[in-house]
This record gives C-alpha cells, sequence and structure tokens, in this order.
C-alpha cells in the first residue's frame, strides 16, 4: 500500500473557519515544494502517530510514505481525478477523533471494502485513523448519505464527530462558502449538519433512544423500558450504568475521572459485555458542574479516541436522567469541549463543535 501525502499547514487564527482552503495546497498553481509551519492556532493532535514530523522543514520517516509537490491547481481537481486503483483522501478530525474522507457521490456502494479501511486506518502501515467516512448520493429525500468504517473494519449507525468533518468535506467538494446546511442520511436516519460562520459545525442529531431493546442492552429497564443507573457487573465489580442510543449504542458511568483509569484494560470488557449484543462505546463521566461534564471514552470497534459526539450526546441525556445535569451542557474531552443541549420541545440533541483538515492524500489499493 504506497501512500502519498501532500501537506500544507500554514494557518493563521483568523482563517480557522476557511482552513481547508488555507490548508490546501492545490489553490496554489505555482507551488512545487511543500512546507509545514506550526501556528499556535493549529490542532495537531491528530497527527499524533499517523506522520511523524520531525522538524518544521517537513519529513516523513516511513519509507512506505512520499510526500509529492502538488501538479493540480485546485482542490476540485484534486478531489475529482478518478485514477483505477488509486483512492484521493482528505484527513480530517474533530477534537483529535480523526478520520479518512473519501469522495463516494459517484456511486451507492462504498469504494473501499471494510478490511482496506481497517488498513489504512492502522497507525503504523497506513495513514492512521479512528475511521474511514464515505460521502454518497442521498436517498429518501437526503442530500447525502454517510457511511463509516471503524478503525476494526466493523460498520456502526452513525458518529457525531464524523458528521462534522463529512459537512465540512462536502462543503470543499462542491466549493460551497459560509453557512450552509445538510440533510444526510446515516444508518441512525436524518442527521442535520449545519455550518456555522464561525467554521464550527452545529448538529441536530435527532432523538436518543432509551428503550433497552432497540439500545440494545440486555440489562434490566425501568417502568419506561430505559435503562437508568442499572447495576452491570464487569470482572465481579459493579459499576452503575446508564444506556443511551443515539443511532449506535453507549453506556455511560459516573464517578471520578481518575488518571489510573485504564481505559484499554476496562474499556473491552464494557465492550464485549454479553448485556450489549451489539457491542457497545462506554463513556466514563465526571460531573464538574450542572452544565459542564468531563468524560473518557472507550469507542466500539476504535478503542480509546480523544472524542466522541455521539457519546458526548449521551452523556448529557445519561446525567440528565440520572438528575445530575441540566440539559445544556459543555463536555469537556481529551481533544476539547463540546456543547450540547438536548432540547425539551422536540426531544433533539444538538451537537456543536469543530472540525478540521489535516491533510490530502492518496493512496494506491
Ligand atoms: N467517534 C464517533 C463514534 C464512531 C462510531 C463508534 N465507534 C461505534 O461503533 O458506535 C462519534 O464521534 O460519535
Amino acid at each position: 500500500m504506497a501512500i502519498a501525502a501532500t501537506i500544507s499547514l500554514s494557518v493563521s487564527p483568523t482563517t480557522r473557519h476557511s482552513a481547508a482552503a488555507a490548508f490546501n495546497p492545490f489553490r496554489s498553481s505555482s507551488s512545487t515544494t511543500v512546507s509545514v509551519s506550526f501556528s499556535p492556532a493549529l490542532r495537531i493532535t491528530s497527527l499524533r502517530s499517523s506522520i511523524p514530523f520531525r522538524n518544521p522543514s517537513f519529513r516523513v520517516s516511513a519509507t512506505s510514505m512520499s510526500i509529492q509537490a502538488p501538479q493540480q491547481t485546485s482542490s476540485t481537481s484534486f478531489l475529482d481525478r478518478r485514477e483505477s486503483g488509486v483512492l484521493h483522501f482528505v484527513k480530517y478530525h474533530g477534537l483529535g477523533n480523526d478520520f479518512i474522507l473519501v469522495d463516494n457521490r459517484g456511486s451507492t456502494e462504498p469504494r473501499i471494502s471494510p478490511e482496506q479501511a481497517k488498513k489504512l486506518c492502522d497507525r503504523n502501515f497506513g495513514i492512521g485513523a479512528d475511521g474511514v467516512i464515505f460521502a454518497l448520493p442521498g436517498t429518501n429525500d437526503t442530500d447525502y448519505t454517510m457511511r463509516i468504517f471503524n478503525s476494526d473494519g466493523s460498520e456502526p449507525e452513525m458518529c457525531g464527530n464524523g458528521v462534522r468533518c463529512f459537512a465540512r468535506f462536502i462543503a470543499e467538494l462542491e466549493n460551497l462558502h459560509g453557512n450552509h446546511s445538510f440533510k444526510v442520511h446515516t444508518g441512525a436516519g436524518l442527521i442535520v449538519p449545519e455550518i456555522q460562520g464561525d467554521g464550527k459545525v452545529r448538529v441536530d442529531m435527532g432523538e436518543p433512544i432509551l428503550k433497552a431493546a432497540d439500545v440494545p442492552t440486555g440489562l434490566p429497564a425501568n417502568k419506561q423500558e430505559a435503562v437508568v443507573k442499572s447495576e452491570l457487573d464487569v470482572d465481579g465489580v459493579t459499576w452503575n450504568v446508564t444506556c443511551v442510543s443515539m443511532g449506535n449504542p453507549h453506556c455511560v458511568t459516573f464517578g471520578t475521572i481518575e488518571n489510573k483509569l485504564n481505559l484499554a484494560e476496562i474499556g473491552p470488557k464494557f465492550e464485549h459485555h454479553v448485556m450489549f449484543p451489539a457491542r457497545t462505546n462506554t463513556e466514563f463521566v465526571q460531573v464538574c458542574s450542572p452544565s459542564h461534564l468531563k468524560m473518557r471514552v472507550w469507542e466500539r470497534g476504535a478503542g480509546a479516541t480523544l472524542a466522541c459526539g455521539t457519546g458526548a450526546c449521551a452523556t448529557v441525556v445519561a446525567a440528565v436522567l440520572e438528575g445530575r445535569a441540566g440539559r445544556k451542557c459543555t463536555v469537556d474531552l481529551p481533544g476539547g469541549p463540546l456543547e450540547i443541549e438536548w432540547r425539551e420541545e422536540n426531544n433533539h440533541i444538538y451537537m456543536t463543535g469543530p472540525a478540521e483538515v489535516v491533510f490530502y492524500g492518496s493512496v494506491a489499493l
């Protein structure tokens, strides 16, 4: 698998909302070299292991990677290229939850298989990402369809950070500027991301699903058929958990987030617990105040990630159901904060947060 990544990371704080344009090396017609300069405004958390930068003069140490000077003159021509056997992609992140975005508007089936996605997500032998996201044609009166493969190749129903990246990716593909919203068909139904003037994306995430059988979980439910503060035995230790589906399953537990919480050890035990027939994402949450929560996550199919949008939404729902917080909260994740609101009048959840381009690349399949 040969990967060519083309990176220009020069962003000023004032151009943050048009970061895609600022990042895009293909917009410069005369550019034959690639330079990297880090500005304080630039989040590079998602580059943590995918491409090892040694110094600002740009070096990629992995022998299977080669950096190519751009020959094209616009992002549209780059993203439109359709050589067989070559996949062009854009790497994005939402608070360090990172994704390989693929233009799949020409077909209703993903252009690569789950197995290929798993290879591309590998942080040592591939591009490195928490998942691969495909922008497919819309269906059921929607503008687009979003599908995603986790880094283990499994296909989840939805991805909150991913759909913000998806909206920014579509805006770039369609050359749209300013405020735009899209109707996106997902495995969780209709999701509506809206790009705001400040470049952040606010997403109508729809309604949470609380009915135990639909989460799905085998844990005992209350009269409303919801699993709230149920006891879950994990290897002899009892945890109190609340289960919420945002299209994808979440198990939320409250306590103190200690540094010694060993996600890599405890996470898989929740994920594969017999009470979760479709596996589960798990959120470990600390309440700082009724409007401020801190959360760490173990994701189904992706492991410990720096952020999880659906997880932050499920966390606020669980906090409200357990009487721990109000309906409008800031949720702090390792990669940064998300603003979440569970609106009483329509039962919908709204998530607001950033989505940023990391780099453009091509990979031979
Ligand atoms: N990181 C995502 C969730 C991605 C899907 C998840 N791993 C699953 O299998 O359900 C988010 O931001 O929501």
